[in-house]
């Protein structure tokens, strides 16, 4: 008999039932529970292959999926256990810049909800733009610039279904500061206090690198680093309630000086995102281990509204102030 031809990304028209399937049909296939997902960034996809008794999905085995096409994104999704604590992980993201609708961009999230996840760690590599950091720091994402976003392309953009959350959705205590404190305690345990900033991530984006003249801009917008990712991943984790901690690796400085001979280079983030491995799973896996212990249950949403008509949105969640 024939089998029925995969449903691709192409097929996916973002219906609650879509998500559904995809939900399902990976729960079908794996014994695990998770309660935590993990977002790896370029480069630093090697976490999932530390997560015992695995169940690794190529994205291209996976319904609706979009496939991974940038290198150093190996496009797996993983459950497995880490540090003793059910977690799945997406070995390689899906970027805008591959030609992805936003929305598309972020299929994965909202499966993570489905799953069960309550938090999820979401990393990337970084252009460093503090003149303070160095390569290999780890920052902690404290808030974001979301440049596509801001000029209309935001993952939520159309009809909102309110099973996942409210038409308006405040980013205020996005990253949640809770787990940023809880963050900084276990760099402080595992030795890492050096390497360990905090700061403003700004996403563009890419494939192009920034321009000089835009690096400066945003620096003097009170942007500490720059990436091409994360930002749409914490809108719609946020929209449908999940807790979120984002780290950034940085990679590279930009480059700010007109007259400077340095330049980005997709191979050299790899690099930094090799050496500076160890230390983002040690970090990451512990993290894991305390957020499980600490945070067990669902987090709550950050506004909420009696419908969609309604212009209030109050607060009324953990990171509401
Ligand atoms: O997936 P992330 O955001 O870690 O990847 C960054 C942004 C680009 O995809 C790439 C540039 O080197 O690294
Ligand atoms: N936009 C941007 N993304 C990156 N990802 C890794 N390094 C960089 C960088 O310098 N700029």
């Amino acid at each position: 008999m024939p089998q029925p031809a995969r449903k691709t990304v192409d097929d996916f028209t973002h219906e609650y039932e879509q998500y559904e399937d995809i939900a399902e049909s990976l729960l079908k296939r794996t014994h695990h529970r998770p309660s935590l997902a993990v977002i790896c960034g370029s480069g630093l996809g090697g976490l999932a292959d530390l997560l015992e008794n695995p169940d690794a999905f190529n994205y291209e085995d996976i319904p609706y999926f979009p496939t991974s096409t940038v290198h150093g994104h190996v496009g797996r999704l993983v459950f497995g256990l880490l540090n003793g604590v059910t977690v799945v992980c997406m070995q390689g993201r899906f970027h805008f810049y591959e030609g992805y609708d936003m929305s598309k961009t972020t299929i994965p999230v909202r499966v993570f909800k489905l799953l069960g996840v309550h938090t999820v760690i979401v990393t990337n590599a970084a252009g460093g733009l503090n003149p303070e950091f160095k390569i290999g720091d780890i920052m902690l994402i404290k808030d974001h610039i979301n440049m596509p976003g801001l000029a209309g392309n935001n993952p939520l953009m159309g009809q909102n279904d309110r099973r996942w959350g409210p038409r308006f959705v405040s980013l205020c205590g996005a990253y949640d500061r809770d787990l940023r404190e809880l963050a900084r305690n276990v760099a402080t345990n595992l030795g890492l206090d050096e390497i360990l900033r905090e700061g403003v991530y700004t996403m563009v984006s890419g494939p192009c690198f920034e321009t000089v003249s835009e690096a400066k801009a945003f620096r003097s917008l009170g942007s500490d680093c720059m990436g091409m990712s994360t930002a749409p991943e914490v809108i719609v984790a946020r929209h449908c309630g999940l807790r979120v901690l984002g780290i950034s690796l940085i990679t590279n400085n930009v480059v700010q000086e007109h007259d400077s001979d340095d330049f980005p280079d997709h191979e050299a983030v790899l690099i930094v995102g090799k050496q500076r491995a160890h230390d983002l799973q040690r970090l990451i896996s512990e993290l894991i281990f305390r957020i499980a212990d600490e945070y067990e249950g669902p987090a709550t949403a950050v506004s909420d509204v009696k419908d969609d008509d309604d212009v209030h949105n109050g607060h009324n969640g953990k990171n509401g102030h």
